[in-house]
């Protein structure tokens, strides 16, 4: 799939989004090496700080259906301006792949592409992990 039909479908993942409290609706969707496609929207709660990303949620969905290996995440919000995924976010992706390409993109669907590891330079990975469990 093209990254103009993935962020098509962010944009439409958007419309699910429940955010009563900020009233900032955010689109995802995930592309998997199969071309699948997994949709996420943001998730909000009273409880402010147990909020989902609309990136994550997409993910969650995705890893919990199996799938483990993607190529790119497209997001998109109500808002003219591109959106680029918040922390929590680029963390997340970066534990299934440096290589997933960003797309990010406005309510227009013009959007700008970004590598995981461009977006967390010197992320924190299980390479770490790893090393330790050697010992
Ligand atoms: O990349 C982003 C940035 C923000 N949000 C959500 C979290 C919260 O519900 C709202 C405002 O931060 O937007 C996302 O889902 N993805
Ligand atoms: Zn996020």
């Amino acid at each position: 799939m093209n990254y103009k039909d993935l962020v098509e479908k962010a944009l439409k993942a958007k419309e699910n989004a429940y955010a009563p409290y900020s009233k900032f609706k955010v689109g995802a969707a995930l592309l998997s090496n199969k071309e699948e496609v997994f949709t996420g929207c943001n998730v909000e709660n009273a409880s402010f700080g147990l909020t989902n990303c609309a990136e994550r949620t997409a993910i969650f969905k995705a890893v919990s259906d199996g799938k483990k290996d993607f190529k790119a995440i497209a997001l998109a919000s109500d808002s003219d301006k591109i959106i680029t995924p918040c922390g929590a976010c680029r963390q997340v992706l970066l534990e299934f792949g440096p290589h997933i390409d960003v797309v990010m993109a406005n309510n227009k669907g013009e959007y700008k592409v970004n590598k995981v590891m461009d977006l967390i330079p010197n992320g924190f990975d299980t390479e770490y992990l790893e090393e330790e469990n050697k010992k």
